[in-house]
């Protein structure tokens, strides 16, 4: 005879075939929710006309997340070859087609279905803004040829503009702090440094800023539900070409056949023209009346008589606020860490000198002997990987940053461990570019966006243990029915 087993009642067979599917469902669902989706993203993408050369980027973000909490970043670049667009003021369409294979690559890099909704944007930088002031009809010209050039590709063409210099400053310290996620988190921001050819542009944050002593340098933003008061300032000839040319100008005042230039290699010999040189507004007035038409560019490599020579073209007297940078422009005190990049970063890096944790001084000396090494020894060095433009034009460049840093902005020995050259933040370049789309597209919200409490996973597996908890609390509260053990077995 077999025994009949108690747990076999019908109604414990239905309550536990019912429990168990609700079980592996709701295991099912959640595994089913976080399995890994195939990403789908939205781009954007802008071209930074900037002075000496034309770069455009790719950004892409979560397709799905664009309502502001997805994270945007740097898919791709490409550089114009050839200069800035300014360059082409005398023959304004080859302004446009020199963005041609660049933006060929941009069809490439965004998938077809998305060019029609992917936003393009062109944004100038000193460059233009010289020739604007120098010759307004050929940059109208220049910005009419770009704009047909642009139209002519399928992204959804947005505008070519000049920003201004507190934009370029606003929206590269927007770029370095979005990157760093610093906005999001509501952390102190870092202030952003941009040296580039033709403007220079100082943006940081400072409680100590009153912004009725100076309106036009104050930018305010209420970023993810904080405000900032930010401040700002670009000087425009102060980018490290216009600035050499300024110094160049300097040292040719008397109309010389030759200079020795102690901001060059000894050694180094090049022939100049002086209506090359003159031509641009950051120095044409200073243009001297009697001069031939070259002179004689040779090297001197002294850095300390370099830095007199730089420091000759700032101003730092005359100032009618409570504390200025120079050339009487206000600056309140430097507060919080700097991120420097662009031409800040190429040299520096190239001079192997980015680590600001070493002494100032060091940093000068270092400087100095590199400045005296003769050119043909600099030349073997680093000929074959860097530009003789650029090799010529470290020495200068380098004073001329640690002289900005130090008697421009006013960092001294022991603040300037503060500053971090920079090229990239997570993969993206530091640059206004950025700064520029999110403001456009709206992607950074004024209010923080509402987030759920828990994230997906942990929603499902909360519901899951509480379902597996209710099912054996269901079991026991039926123990009234269940069949007692302790009885005799029942005989089949
Ligand atoms: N050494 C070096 N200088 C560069 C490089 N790219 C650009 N520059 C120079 O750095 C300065 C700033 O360049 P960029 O940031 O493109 O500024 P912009 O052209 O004024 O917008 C200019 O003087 C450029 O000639 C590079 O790869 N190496």
């Amino acid at each position: 005879m077999k025994e009949k087993n108690p747990w076999y009642t019908p109604l414990t067979i239905i309550i536990t075939v019912i429990g168990v599917i609700a079980i592996v469902a709701l295991v099912t669902v959640a595994v089913l929710q976080n399995r890994p989706l195939l990403q789908k993203y939205k781009y954007g993408i802008v071209l930074d006309a900037g002075s000496s050369h034309t770069a455009l980027y790719i950004y892409q973000w979560p397709a799905e997340k664009d309502n502001n909490t997805g994270r945007v970043e740097q898919k791709h670049s490409c550089k114009v070859t050839g200069k800035g667009i300014s360059s082409y003021a005398a023959q304004p369409e080859k302004a446009g087609m020199s963005l041609t294979e660049c933006m060929q690559e941009a069809e490439m890099v965004v998938p077809a279905k998305r060019h029609s909704e992917t936003p393009l944007y062109l944004g100038a930088t000193a460059g233009m803004r010289l020739l604007n002031i120098e010759n307004r009809s050929a940059s109208d010209q220049v910005f009419q040829a770009v704009e047909k050039a642009l139209q002519s590709f399928p992204f959804s063409y947005q505008g070519a503009r000049i920003l201004s210099g507190q934009e370029e400053g606003a929206f590269g310290w927007v770029t370095v702090n979005y990157l760093d996620d610093r906005l999001k988190q509501g952390l102190e921001t870092t202030g952003a440094l941009d040296l580039g050819g033709a403007s220079t542009q100082i943006s940081f944050v400072s409680h100590d800023y009153d912004i009725s002593e100076s309106p036009s340098n104050s930018m305010t933003f209420r970023l993810y539900g904080n405000d900032y008061n930010l401040y700002t300032h670009s000087f425009l000839c102060y980018g490290k070409d216009q600035v050499l040319r300024m110094a160049l100008a300097k040292q040719t005042q008397l109309g010389p056949s030759t200079i020795l230039d102690p901001c060059f290699h000894p050694g180094y010999t090049t022939t100049r023209n002086y209506s090359s040189l003159y031509d641009s507004p950051c120095v044409s007035g200073r243009r001297p009346r009697e001069a031939p038409t070259n002179f004689s560019h040779k090297g001197e490599g002294n850095f300390t008589k370099c830095q007199e020579v730089v420091k000759s073209l700032f101003n730092t007297t005359a100032c009618k606020y409570s504390k200025c940078s120079f050339n009487g422009v206000f600056q309140p005190p430097l507060q919080g860490p700097f991120g420097a990049f662009s031409a800040y970063y190429y040299v520096m890096n190239f001079l192997n000198l980015t680590d600001t944790s070493i002494h100032l001084e060091t940093v000068k000396n270092n400087l100095a002997s590199y400045c005296a090494t003769p050119w043909n020894q600099i030349k073997q060095m680093h000929l074959s990987n860097v530009k003789e433009k650029y090799l010529a034009e470290y020495c200068f460049s380098g004073t001329y940053i640690l002289t900005l840093l130090t008697e421009g902005y006013n960092f001294t020995k022991e603040t300037y461990s503060n500053i971090k050259f920079i090229k990239k933040i997570k993969g993206s370049d530091a640059g206004w570019t950025l700064g520029y789309m999110l403001n456009l597209t709206n992607m950074i919200p004024a209010e923080a966006p509402d987030s759920p409490p828990l994230p997906h996973a942990g929603y499902v597996s909360i519901v899951t243990v509480i379902a597996v908890l209710l099912f054996i609390l269901l079991i026991l509260s039926l123990r009234p029915v269940w069949p007692r053990c302790s009885k005799q077995p029942q005989i089949v």
